[in-house]
């Protein structure tokens, strides 16, 4: 993707679906306190990135992350400074407190399925929980487990980390509250999505400290939103199965199905998504907001 020429700010940094600035003062130097998280309208599939870009998609999930900062507000502080940014972004970017991020992405499953799925049938255990036996995909475990892994460079695959992994990197007692903390935030957000018809089976966070050592642990990032979690209908949920995505089951659906024509394991990338399929998308994370949030987009 092509960073976008923002007056102001200097590009810094794209992920797959987000972009980081920097602002610039008037001296033309670069704010050292501040960034500007900007969420854009890609959406990502099957490791593939998507097209068409999802109209609003960016709007969607910053306003949604914004609504969980602040229901989350009295369990931890956060890093949003204010949604004052440019127009060619608006609504769709928010100024930060630039921190020194944790080097984990924490990750909490409520649910079990992908990759801890595949762990536990190996182990019996996920991260060095031991589970109960007889779990299947969809299972719901009886509280939410911890699962972190490192944050790999761009290209590579996180890997898991076993505690003494994450001690080593943070220190016991960091880790433990990151441990706490993410666990804690996914079970409030599912005390509050399951009474709306949605389940958050599994979320990735990042924290991260202030650069002067000052305070303890900031929620960064984004979260609790359908690209940091896997948010399943609840009215579907059925263990047993992979369970149906409340936000890409259409363009799941459509991919892998004749439609399209896309042979997943010959390897090449999938076609343009054809305007139904962008336009159902986008219904669903327009309603998955809407729910959750009570609020009209
Ligand atoms: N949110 C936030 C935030 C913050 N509040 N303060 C500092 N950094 C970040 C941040 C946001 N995204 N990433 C991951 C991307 N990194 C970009 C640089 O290069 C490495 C990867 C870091």
């Amino acid at each position: 993707m092509s960073a976008l020429d923002l007056p102001g700010y200097t590009h810094v940094y794209s992920g797959k679906v987000r972009d980081l600035y920097a602002p610039v003062g008037a001296d033309g130097e670069v704010v050292p306190d501040r960034l500007l998280l900007v969420a854009s309208n890609r959406l990502s599939a099957y490791d593939w990135m998507m097209s068409p870009e999802i109209p609003d998609k960016g709007a969607v999930l910053t306003r949604l992350s914004l609504w969980w900062f602040d229901q989350l507000s009295d369990l931890v502080p956060n890093h949003v400074v204010s949604t004052d940014v440019p127009e060619a972004v608006g609504g769709r970017a928010v100024l930060v407190r630039k921190l020194e991020m944790l080097k984990v992405e924490a990750i909490a499953r409520a649910y079990l399925t992908g990759g801890g799925l595949e762990e536990y049938r190996e182990k019996g255990s996920v991260s060095g929980v031991v589970l109960p036996d007889g779990l299947v995909d969809g299972s719901k475990l009886p509280e939410p487990v911890f699962t972190p892994t490192t944050k790999a460079p761009v290209g590579e695959h996180d890997l898991p980390m076993s505690p003494a992994e994450v001690e080593a990197e943070l220190g016991a007692d960091v880790a433990a509250e990151v441990s706490r903390l993410t666990r804690a935030i996914l079970a409030r957000g599912n005390e509050i999505a399951a009474q709306r018809g949605i389940l958050i089976a599994d979320t990735k966070v990042e924290f991260g400290v202030s650069p002067d050592g000052s305070g303890g642990l900031v929620l960064a990032d984004e979260v609790l939103t359908p690209d940091s979690s896997r948010f399943w209908p609840a009215e579907l949920w059925e263990p047993g199965h992979p369970q149906p995505s409340y936000d890409k089951q259409f363009v799941r659906d459509w991919l892998t199905s004749t439609d399209s024509g896309w042979d997943r394991k010959a390897g090449g990338p999938p076609p343009e998504l054809p305007a139904h399929v962008v336009e159902q998308t986008r219904a669903k994370y327009v309603e998955a907001y809407e729910r959750l949030t009570g609020e009209t987009f």
